[in-house]
């Protein structure tokens, strides 16, 4: 059951606590409690807002933003949006479903230790699990007119979310002659963004209902709605905050957590105690900040805040990696939009269709830059030399293998007169940090996500928005619109090769925001890397704390990360249940 009493697992003993009730915790906390002899505890400092229409009502997206809905964390590039609502932030996310290249997967395999390539994080050992939390509702002939298409072998069937188009997608001429100007600049239009082959343009489905009228298909939904009433093993404790987990003092290494503090602003502190595991699933901010306030982290650092050191593991909270979106738009004739939305078109370049003649200096730039990179983001990793064999893998991933570097979607504004595009770099070499600078567990963790710290960073962006201008100016796309609107000519003014720059910098600069999509924190790679988890997810240096949610994820994937953290999460409790045995 859901409950708000805080009393209800005060002192009491769960064989599995779990730190978060958002998009990763409670797809875990059904499995776990697939087996009714196991008692699972999940705490969430939000509240349970499955009947609030800005919560289920996809057409309502961004009508959580800014409000107590979110976590809104401040970095030094902007504010970090988050979900602080049972369900995170796949209750509060743009629901869009895409997953990454494969060889983006294959490449966390090797920033593991080569004996755990058995473990199976890679494409083939997750799609499995990716399409286990899916059940996929094909297109009808309607939406297929209208540009919707998949592969069913990209697909589940059976899973908790729901994923479809909107019955209400956009079917005007916008979304095809998108689509037909990103053919003419050498993207393939690829029917499904599922099948690890994401380098074109393509109409992605959505996490929603289509048969219960397009509402949010979220972790709540979909893994908590049908099992809370007949659940008993299961208890998701809302409205308290985790303030630290506790460990059995008497043990070294590994260290044995025994259970969790948690708490409000003003309220109680209570205890509950963990027989089996901890389970930290507080997304990538949260989680971080979690095992730093238990004295999981730099221990020089903690130790000037007062926090004694449990493992001295000084890459929690590094590793941060964000994307930035910039949002252009262009005027148009008046036409119809066919439809409500959201269901936007999205192309995915890679660095050959961004860059087109300047590709070849910009991969020389690379290969020749990532020393120096390297030893200037350092101090946001283990250490330089880890770092660049990490960029060795990236690099080679965006050169070789041709992984998307910008995400560029097509938005379509109800009004019918705006066309308009999200750009955003998607696998930065920048790298950031959360780290708590207060043993507060109610102050905010100090965050810098060090945007455009690497030049190719903000060159990609650059590029991103150059490509869209063009897009804009291309027919038949070229036909709807009357001019750029955002920015517009006056701030970044044409040129032949779409603007200079020096203007879109500073456009970029002023405008850039986070994209949502903090991952690494707690990053599963090798020790040498800077990991903090294994590959069963393991912190180093504990017996029974695990981390289970995006932060896990060594390097950006080129897709939106819903589809991909639910199939961590379903790995995850495998991993977890082959444990009890
Ligand atoms: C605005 C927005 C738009 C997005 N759009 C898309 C999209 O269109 N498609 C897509 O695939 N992905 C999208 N994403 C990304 C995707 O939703 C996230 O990457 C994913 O939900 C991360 O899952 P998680 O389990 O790591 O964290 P979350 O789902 O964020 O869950 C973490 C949970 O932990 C709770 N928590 C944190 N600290 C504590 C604490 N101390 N004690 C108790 N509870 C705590 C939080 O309240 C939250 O419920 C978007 C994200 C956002 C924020």
């Amino acid at each position: 059951a859901v409950v708000t009493n805080p009393v209800l697992a005060s002192n009491r003993t769960f064989d599995y606590i779990i730190l978060g009730g958002g998009l990763a915790g409670l797809t875990v906390a059904n499995r776990l409690s697939e087996n009714c002899t196991i008692s699972v505890l999940v705490i969430e400092a939000g509240q349970d807002n499955r009947d609030d229409p800005r919560i289920y009502d996809i057409y309502q997206y961004g009508s959580t933003h800014g409000t107590s809905l979110e976590w809104s964390y401040p970095s030094n590039g902007g504010v970090i949006r988050g979900g602080r609502t049972l369900g995170g932030s796949s209750s509060v996310n743009g629901a869009i479903w895409t997953r990454g290249t494969k060889q983006q997967y294959d490449a966390w395999s090797q920033l593991l230790d080569p004996i755990d390539a058995s473990v199976g994080w890679n494409w083939d050992g997750l799609l499995s699990y990716m399409k286990k939390a899916e059940s996929f509702s094909a297109p009808t002939s309607q939406q297929r007119a209208k540009g919707a298409d998949y592969v069913a072998s990209c697909h589940g069937s059976r899973g908790p979310v729901n994923v479809a188009f909107p019955n209400l997608m956009y079917g005007g001429p916008q979304q095809s002659y998108f689509a037909s100007v990103m053919v003419k600049f050498g993207l393939a239009k690829n029917p499904d963004l599922n099948g690890g082959t994401p380098n074109c343009v393509s109409f992605p489905p959505l996490s929603l209902n289509k048969n219960d009228g397009d509402h949010r298909s979220s972790s709540a939904t979909a893994y908590l709605s049908p099992v809370e009433s007949t659940r008993t093993n299961w208890m998701t404790l809302v409205g308290q905050q985790v303030t630290k987990i506790i460990f059995n003092p008497s043990t070294v290494h590994p260290r044995v957590a025994t259970g969790v503090q948690f708490g409000t602003l003003s309220g109680a502190r209570y205890t509950a105690f963990a027989r089996r595991e901890v389970i930290v699933a507080a997304g990538s901010i949260g989680s971080p900040k979690i095992l730093q306030l238990s004295g999981i982290g730099d221990a020089t650092a903690l130790s000037s805040l007062g926090i004694a050191s449990i493992v001295d593991l000084k890459t929690v909270g590094k590793n941060l990696q964000e994307q930035t979106i910039n949002i252009m738009a262009a005027n148009t004739t008046y036409f119809d939009v066919g439809g409500r939305g959201p269901s936007d078109a999205i192309a995915y370049p890679n660095i050959y269709q961004l860059f087109g003649t300047q590709a070849n200096a910009m991969i020389s730039h690379i290969q020749s830059s990532l020393p120096a990179w390297a030893a200037s983001q350092a101090g946001s990793a283990l250490s330089a030399g880890a770092l660049r064999n990490i960029y060795t893998i990236q690099s080679n991933l965006i050169i070789a293998q041709n992984a998307p570097i910008a995400e560029v979607t097509f938005k379509t504004k109800n009004s019918g007169d705006k066309i308009g595009t999200n750009i955003w770099q998607l696998l930065p070499f920048s790298r950031g940090t959360v780290q708590i600078s207060s043993s507060n567990p109610f102050d905010i963790p100090e965050i810098k996500v060090n945007f455009f710290a690497i030049d190719f960073d903000m060159a990609t962006q650059i590029a991103a928005a150059r490509f869209t201008r063009h897009a804009f100016q291309t027919a038949p796309l070229s036909t709807l619109s009357t001019g750029e609107s955002l920015p517009g000519f006056t701030l970044v003014p044409d040129s032949p090769d779409h603007g200079s720059t020096a203007n879109w910098t500073s456009w970029i600069m002023n405008n850039a925001r986070p994209v949502a999509h903090p991952i690494a924190t707690c990053a599963m790679m090798s020790r040498s890397l800077g990991g903090v988890v294994d590959a069963q997810l393991r912190v180093y240096d504990t017996k029974n704390v695990r981390v289970v949610d995006a932060s896990i994820m060594p390097i950006q994937i080129s897709a939106h990360l819903s589809s991909t953290v639910y199939g961590i999460a379903e790995k995850a409790a495998d991993l977890i249940k082959n444990a009890q045995n």
